[in-house]
């Protein structure tokens, strides 16, 4: 029996991606091969041994110790682009309520709850709504930064509003590329697309280079009067000088999915309760594709959308599997072949794959795996884990 500990709320759809012949999965589980969760934070709790995997139902990692479990050989996997669409949708929906004064407005509709003569309220309604005159957003410019799963969708959606888009992303993938429309603009750097837009939404993930990357010095570019949209990650901003240039009016208003002490006590900031994958169906997506991706990892070794190990999938055909990963220097397979070659042992196929400082193979071998073997195989100099599919 396979055991998958939970932490958060995970859709329903994915747990019954795991047989219940063979998987238990609950938030429960003391000695769990694999953890799905979704925002839980893994930085102060030690996994038990028996952890293989930890899969994010989600696109963002930053409450991982990625590089700890790096070490300790535990491949973790996230699930991009399953909740792309919801967080565009939020970005959509930010853009409105910015331009449009929605909410303060349906505040106001409120604050005449005890009106009862419709004349009255009528005149109320009418002479009230000078106050929430807004702006169109078809010619407005939309900056995005972070052109990636989510960023892709928010920019070819803001050209079909009649928006401008501009784009900034060093470190565009080729696949990324081919989802974005040939319209929009690209920036060379951030200052430069901060200068040009309206409005600037942020999909990039927190790390070391994006951490406080809008900040008094960045904003100093930003065009006056435009509006930040922040759905990625709270740690992204300065808290500090985005609400001394909301005051300046330097920013018109700050939309975020990570509210906190200072920012609910903003009138110009519009919060909400990280709501930007709460939709039913990016939650199933996530839950599934995350589900999925431990059953054929901890069934067959296979490794997709891991965030710290290689993609790596060998069809399973005859024979038993060893996975083994080992630091990515020289000779290490030779060795483990050698090592079976010494034991009569032949192997039937293999496929070697290697990610930055890792190397990772999958092995199918004509004998039985053996609890020596294993042990022999992980005495091997620069092996780090080895285990018997
Ligand atoms: N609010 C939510 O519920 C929610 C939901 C999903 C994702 N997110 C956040 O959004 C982030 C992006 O998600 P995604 O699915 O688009 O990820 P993604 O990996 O598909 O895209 C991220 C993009 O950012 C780019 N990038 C990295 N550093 C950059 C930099 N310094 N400047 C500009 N671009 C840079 C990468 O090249 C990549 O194309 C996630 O990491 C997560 O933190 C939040
Ligand atoms: O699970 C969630 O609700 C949020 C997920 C989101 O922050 C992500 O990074 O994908």
């Amino acid at each position: 029996m396979k055991k998958i500990r939970t932490y958060n709320n995970i859709a329903d759809k994915g747990l019954n991606q795991f047989p219940t012949q063979t998987y238990q999965a609950s938030s429960d589980q003391q000695t769990p091969d694999a953890i799905l969760l979704r925002s839980h934070k893994l930085h102060n709790e030690t996994l038990p041994k028996s952890v293989l995997a930890v899969a994010r139902a989600g696109a963002g990692v930053n409450n991982i110790p990625v590089n700890d479990y790096t070490q300790q050989g535990i491949v973790v996997f996230n699930t991009p682009g399953a909740n792309a669409n919801a967080v565009k949708e939020l970005v959509m929906a930010s853009l409105l309520l910015s331009a449009r004064g929605i909410t303060q407005s349906m505040n106001y509709v409120k604050s005449l709850i005890d009106i009862t003569d419709d004349n009255e309220r009528h005149q109320k309604v009418e002479a009230g709504k000078k106050q929430f005159g807004g702006f169109e957003l078809q010619d407005k410019t939309l900056g995005v930064v972070g052109l990636g799963a989510i960023g892709a969708k928010v920019a070819n959606m803001a050209l079909s509003l009649g928006m401008k888009v501009i784009g900034y992303d060093p470190k565009l993938s080729v696949e990324a590329a081919w989802q974005l429309s040939s319209q929009v603009t690209k920036a060379d750097n951030l200052n430069s697309l901060l200068a040009r837009s309206d409005y600037v939404t942020l999909h990039v993930p927190a790390v070391e280079s994006t951490i406080g990357f809008i900040n008094q010095e960045s904003l100093t570019s930003v065009k006056e009067g435009a509006t930040l949209i922040n759905l990625a990650r709270g740690e992204l901003v300065n808290e500090t000088d985005v609400i001394h240039a909301l005051d300046t009016g330097k920013l018109n208003a700050y939309v975020a999915d990570f509210p906190t002490a200072n920012l609910i006590k903003h009138d110009k900031a519009i919060l909400f309760p990280h709501l930007g994958a709460s939709t039913a169906e990016a939650e199933e997506n996530c839950a599934v594709m995350a589900a999925n991706q431990l059953i054929d990892f901890l069934e067959n070794g296979n490794i997709k959308n891991s965030v710290n190990f290689p993609t790596i999938n060998m069809e399973r055909t005859q024979g038993d599997r060893i996975t083994f990963a080992n630091d990515n220097v020289p000779k290490v397979l030779g060795e483990v072949l050698n090592l079976l070659a010494d034991l009569n042992i032949n192997v039937i196929d293999l496929v070697n794959k290697s990610r930055d400082d890792i190397a990772y193979t999958i092995l199918d071998i004509d004998q039985t795996v053996t609890p020596e073997l294993i042990d022999k195989i992980a005495q091997v100099e620069h092996v780090f884990h080895v285990r018997a599919v």
